[in-house]
């Protein structure tokens, strides 16, 4: 691979430091998906798994989005420059402290063509990133320590986790036997029982954050968007952006306004107002 990539720089701005309260482990939270586009939920899955984590001796110091390529072979993706913008929109609008790490997004064969990353090593890079270059997080006592880094998924990525074909077993040792993981229920999509079951020899390793029911997905968001409906579980920064860019099928908005700039004016474009359909 040919790496460092112009114009790229491992975010650290809202990495905390230096622990604020004695004998608790620094955690970083890394949640790798698609976010096409980015939900509601996407963002309260760090708000819940901070305060379960903040009950069970860690104190969390850095939290991670890390979209992953085009060539991950989803066709709902967007092009990877529209998902960073519309998960920096969502971090912005719901005063997240969240991180976008574009790492992924950017790497590239010696041909300069897009690959894909496994889950496994966008953790070890992190990890080499925040341990190895940057030194660590400081304890009270002014010593380093290496903060430890977690996967943040839902109950539904877990489940397939059990599956071969999806995941390569010796993948699932490095993300669950040596990181582990915050998974976060999705009982709208599956039952957390039947996701962690297979995985039970990586129990000591694996949290699972409770949820509240909701049936918030980018599926769902993304069929609200084609039928002109209201995405409702979506930032209205994001659904903004989707509108402005005619993202997943959908219009441009009706009066588009634009600023005195001539670049379209974001805050009247209201997306509480239903949307004339277009099929
Ligand atoms: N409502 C939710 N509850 C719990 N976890 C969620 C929820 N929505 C997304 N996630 C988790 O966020 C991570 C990234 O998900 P992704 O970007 O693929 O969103 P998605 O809604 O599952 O997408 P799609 O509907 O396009 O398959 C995954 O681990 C997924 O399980
Ligand atoms: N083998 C792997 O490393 C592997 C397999 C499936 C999904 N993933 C990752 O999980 C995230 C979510 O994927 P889905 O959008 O398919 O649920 C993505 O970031 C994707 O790269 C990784």
């Amino acid at each position: 691979m040919s790496e460092p990539y112009h114009g790229y720089s491992f975010p650290h701005n809202r990495l905390k430091r230096r622990l604020t309260h004695p004998n608790k482990t620094p955690l970083v939270l890394v949640s790798c998906g698609s976010f096409s586009p980015p939900t509601s939920l996407h963002m309260s899955m760090f708000s819940v798994a901070e305060s379960y984590a903040e009950r069970t001796g860690f104190e969390l110091v850095g939290s991670y989005m890390s979209p992953c390529s085009d060539t991950y072979g989803k066709s709902s993706l967007v092009p990877a420059h529209h998902r960073i913008n519309m998960c920096r929109s969502a971090i912005e609008q719901t005063n997240s402290n969240a991180m976008i790490d574009d790492w992924e997004t950017l790497r590239r064969d010696e041909a300069g063509r897009p690959v894909y990353t496994r889950t496994a090593d966008v953790l070890k890079r992190l990890d080499e990133q925040l341990n190895d270059v940057l030194g660590g997080i400081q304890t009270l006592d002014g010593t380093f320590v290496r903060a430890r880094v977690m996967l943040l998924i839902g109950a539904d990525l877990a489940l397939t986790m059990s599956d071969p074909k999806v995941w390569a077993p010796a993948d699932i040792d490095v993300l669950l036997g040596y990181y582990g993981a915050f998974i976060v229920e999705r009982p709208a999509l599956c039952a957390t029982q039947d996701a962690i079951q297979p995985l039970k020899k990586y129990h000591g390793n694996i949290m699972v954050v409770p949820s509240f029911q909701n049936d918030v997905s980018s599926t769902k968001a993304r069929a609200q968007i084609r039928n002109g409906e209201v995405a409702q579980d979506l930032p209205r920064s994001v659904y903004d952006y989707i509108k402005l860019h005619h993202l997943y099928g959908s219009q441009p908005p009706k009066d588009r306004h634009v600023d005195k700039n001539g670049k379209p004016d974001l805050e009247m474009v209201s997306p509480r107002l239903p949307v004339a359909s277009h099929r």
